[in-house]
């Protein structure tokens, strides 16, 4: 199953909010409808933005104005204009190079994604290793397999995963909703776990190893995932456990400096005082919700690409 591609003219995804309850294609033919699929998550994951951006150009037969919606539709992953960016760079050769190129971006992460798969299963060591994820980073997150949980993948096909630790990861719940049907579609064992429980179990010596994604890595290293990364690499950094960030070269963004010159999405109160769809605080209450937060390079101990391993 690919998460993402190119099917009868159109886009063809995965609607990741009706999951894990339904698995339901969704065709989109238009700009506008593909920007509202990335708003509302129906894709999402820093690799399947890039390709979403990249075939969003030709859905968009070179509107400026169209392309430049597409390319803000979510600030912090540096992939979704990074795609785009790389399927516009051939408007004036015409639709079929915008394709050609929109597909380059497809097929370059499925091999991306194989590549830091077998990478960073060659740089753990250990033969029955527990790993702790935060939010969603398997193929739903790309197009086929998946960044961190590509590793995970290979480990379990290697025979040398003893358990995963999902972390929930409010407030939308990418880990208790698709991590844990990507693993069980795997037959990875796993257990799914609080965001708040993460710090401890690493304290308690339970976890071998952190894997996160990354929706954008700063020049020096500082690294901006899903909101609760951070919190995960204290308690690594104090439990002497490898904190590993898993993402493809694209992701990489040497234009941004550092992390604190990282956009953070904020995608306000509605998805902290309700949880799909139910109130669970108040009517009123305020509220406040980062969608990522930012590791710095020194919590990390190393960053697998697709390309290299980078240690901060
Ligand atoms: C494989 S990188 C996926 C990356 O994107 C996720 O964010 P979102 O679900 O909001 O798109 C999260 O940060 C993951 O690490």
């Amino acid at each position: 199953m690919r998460t993402i591609d190119w099917v009868d003219g159109g886009v063809e995804l995965v609607d990741q909010t009706l999951l894990p309850d339904k698995c339901v294609m969704l065709r989109v033919h238009t700009v506008d409808d593909l920007v509202d699929a990335v708003r509302r998550l129906a894709v999402r994951g820093a690799p399947a933005l890039g390709v979403a951006g990249a075939l969003g150009v030709v859905l968009s037969g070179g509107d400026p104005g169209q392309i430049a919606r597409l390319r803000a539709a979510r600030p912090t992953a540096v992939n979704l204009a990074w795609g785009v960016d790389r399927a516009a760079a051939h408007l004036h050769e015409g639709r079929e190079a915008v394709l050609a190129a929109a597909l380059r971006v497809r097929d370059d992460d499925i091999a991306a994604c194989r590549a830091m798969g077998e990478r960073g299963a060659g740089l753990l060591e250990g033969d029955r290793l527990r790993i702790m994820t935060v939010c969603n980073t398997g193929g739903l997150a790309a197009v086929e397999r998946g960044t961190a949980l590509g590793v995970v993948q290979t480990l379990h096909e290697r025979g040398r995963l003893a358990e995963v630790l999902a972390l929930e990861t409010r407030p939308l719940l990418q880990g208790a909703r698709l991590t844990t049907w990507e693993l069980a579609r795997m037959d990875a064992p796993h257990r799914l776990i609080a965001d708040s429980a993460g710090p401890y179990l690493l304290a308690k010596g339970e976890v071998d190893a952190v894997l996160i994604g990354a929706d954008r890595i700063a020049a020096n290293g500082d690294t901006a995932n899903k909101i609760g990364s951070y919190a995960l690499a204290l308690g690594a950094e104090r439990a002497g456990v490898p904190f590993v960030v898993v993402a493809p070269e694209s992701t990489i963004d040497e234009n941004t400096p550092s992390g604190e010159h990282i956009e953070i999405e904020d995608r306000g109160p509605d998805e902290i005082v309700s949880i799909r769809g139910v109130r669970v605080a108040p009517e009123g209450t305020r509220a406040l919700n980062p969608a990522f937060d930012v590791t710095p390079h020194d919590l990390i101990s190393a960053i697998v690409t697709e390309e290299r391993v980078i240690r901060p």
